[in-house]
């Protein structure tokens, strides 16, 4: 083994520091981090066999790590992804990546975010009609409401279809996603499933099979149809009005989907596997990500009266008294203080808590050489909740982000909910954008009177509460 001089736990021969998962419940992996950092510090290792992985909270480190033009392969931590994104923009690495990044970011241009505002209205306003009987005031678990509704936003933002998940629960493309989490998610609770070759004999790895299958059928499918509309549609020399295509639901709207369709590697098209992997990649980032932040928004402001009703006042001064009038780009561009609160509620429930690259080549952390081939962890949640990062760091305070300090500004590595550098989120304009619209809503009909103890924090690739988000609203009249 290479020596590197980063505090740890003492490792013994072969194993490492193996034996200290052994027994760990992996509903507790947050707890588990914090009891090493508070013992290592902000730079610690653990050996896995003889693979070195790093945990870092330390800002100055992530920074090197995260600005790095080539530090940019991701660590292992993903390998329970790809046999449904396979290599897509979240997974890909070099070259590969480069080139999807580049013909992918033109697709959240403000023009194309435009014309999803309407996708968000209308959702949201489904949303708040499903949210309708149980505002009585008594203890509500929101968070399956709201996974309908990210759902049905970012399929008919990416791929132009909707599938009505919250009016048809019975669809089947939404019943493969929610069983494909559990499965993905059952890999963290069953330990011994972590390793390929076990997994692999299990009749979990079946399930997983049938399911994605199921949601490349559907996927592939809606592409072919794209597909020829479009030829057809080009072939009539006709750009397209909003027309809909009563078959599969689809509105000519511009959809991510039609991007790629449309856009050329090295001057040839895309296929139609390249464009599925970044159609089902798009479905997953950008559903589960906005789930947890639309929601743990709500836990905050139902917790917290007086930043509720500042919000609340800051949307009735930009649109009224009607809950129902409809909402510009330019009315959510204008929600400062919500947009100070969002912020604040991200820097606490980071949707993405912790996030890990692969080492290509030996890095230099201040005079610390750190080997090629070691995984290297950095915590968000953890930097974010650090004291001497932020400090009171357990307090809700939207005014962090105020604008004349705001902390992106100030520290663009410390506060990092959608990372930093060129692997950062693609999609956080847009994330941005639907969690006013969403948060917005609900605040607009109705007021949030009573929240449920803190969830139990889970890390199941993304921030989950264990058994829910429980809020109690009453309509506002
Ligand atoms: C609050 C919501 C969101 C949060 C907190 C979030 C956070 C993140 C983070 C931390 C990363 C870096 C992951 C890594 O290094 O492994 C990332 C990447 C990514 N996100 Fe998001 N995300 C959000 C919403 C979205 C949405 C709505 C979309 C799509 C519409 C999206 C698409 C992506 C993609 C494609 C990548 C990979 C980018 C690349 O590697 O080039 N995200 N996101």
């Amino acid at each position: 083994k290479k020596s590197v001089t980063v505090a740890g736990p003492k490792p013994v021969p072969v194993l490492g520091n193996v034996l200290m998962y052994v027994g760990q419940n992996p509903y507790d992996i947050i707890d588990f981090v914090s009891n090493l950092k508070n013992k290592y510090g902000n730079l610690f290792r653990v050996w896995i066999g003889n693979r070195l992985a790093l945990f870092c909270t330390n800002v100055k480190y992530n920074e090197i790590v995260l600005s790095s033009q080539k530090l940019l392969r991701k660590s292992e931590l993903y390998k329970f992804l790809v046999p449904w994104l396979g290599d897509g923009l979240l997974l890909s690495t070099g070259q590969k990546w480069f080139a999807k990044r580049k013909i992918l970011t033109p697709a959240f241009h403000f023009k194309i975010l435009d014309q999803f505002i309407e996708v968000f209205h209308k959702q949201s306003t489904v949303l708040v009609e499903r949210l309708r009987p149980e505002a009585t005031g008594t203890l509500v678990n929101i968070y399956p409401y709201v996974t309908l509704a990210a759902l049905d936003i970012i399929c008919e933002t990416a791929m132009g279809t909707s599938i009505n998940a919250q009016t048809d629960t019975e669809s089947e493309y939404v019943k493969a996603i929610t069983e494909l989490s559990l499965v993905l998610t059952g890999r963290f609770v069953k330990v011994w499933q972590r390793v390929d070759f076990l997994f692999n004999l299990s009749a979990d790895r079946k399930r997983q099979d049938k399911i994605i299958r199921v949601l490349h059928a559907f996927t592939t499918k809606i592409i072919q149809s794209r597909r020829q509309e479009l030829m057809a549609r080009a072939a009539e020399g006709n750009p397209g009005e909003d027309e809909e295509n009563a078959d599969i639901g689809t509105k000519r709207r511009m959809a991510f989907l039609d991007v790629l369709l449309q856009a050329t590697i090295d001057g040839r098209p895309l296929t139609d596997k390249e464009i599925q992997e970044e159609v089902d990649t798009f479905m997953f980032e950008g559903h589960d990500t906005t789930t947890i932040a639309i929601s743990f928004t709500l836990l905050l402001l139902a917790r917290h009266p007086e930043v509720q009703e500042r919000v609340h006042q800051e949307l009735v001064d930009i649109l009224g008294n009607d809950p129902r009038a409809p909402v510009s780009h330019r009315n959510l561009q204008d929600m400062k203080y919500l947009e100070m609160v969002i912020k604040e509620s991200l820097r606490l429930y980071p949707p993405v808590p912790i996030i890990a690259r692969r080492f290509t080549e030996n890095v230099d952390l201040g005079g610390k050489i750190v080997p090629e081939g070691s995984n290297f962890n950095i915590g968000i949640m953890h930097m974010h909740r650090d004291p001497s990062v932020f400090p009171d760091p357990e307090r809700f305070d939207p005014e962090r982000f105020a604008p004349d300090r705001t902390m992106e500004l100030t520290s663009p590595y410390a506060y990092v909910p959608f990372s930093a550098g060129p692997r950062n989120c693609i999609g956080q304009k847009f994330a941005m954008l639907e969690l006013k619209s969403t948060v917005s809503k609900v605040i607009r009909h109705f007021k949030l009177t009573s929240a449920g103890p803190e969830p139990k924090l889970t890390m199941q690739l993304t921030l989950k509460p264990k058994d829910g988000l429980f809020i109690g609203f009453v309509p506002r009249v």
